[in-house]
């Protein structure tokens, strides 16, 4: 088994949850009230600023420049998304 299938079967349970969860459900349905979307949509934004600066980190230490410019290509569409609540 590879390191990545360990991995997935070991966070299973929890993977499996996640289908299940109120705010996956209600937004699958439809039922999801908007402040709690509105909520999770702003609190997301911080981790896609934080998410972005790690890719920023990892592109200065690509090893090549074909590289570098992929994660910078992820930085940019991070910061996109994580502006995406703002219209
Ligand atoms: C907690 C959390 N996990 C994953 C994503 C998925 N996601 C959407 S845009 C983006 C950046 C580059 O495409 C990522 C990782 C998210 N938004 N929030």
């Amino acid at each position: 088994m590879s390191f990545t299938q360990e991995l997935r079967r070991w966070v299973d349970p929890i993977w499996q949850a996640s289908f299940e969860h109120p705010f996956i459900t209600g937004l699958a349905d439809g039922t999801l009230p908007l402040d709690r979307f509105r909520f999770y949509v702003q609190q997301d934004s911080y981790y896609l600023t934080e998410f972005g600066r790690v890719l920023a980190v990892a592109a200065s230490r690509a090893g090549d420049l074909a590289e570098a410019s992929e994660l910078a290509a992820h930085v940019r569409t991070t910061w996109h998304s994580s502006r995406g609540w703002q219209g």
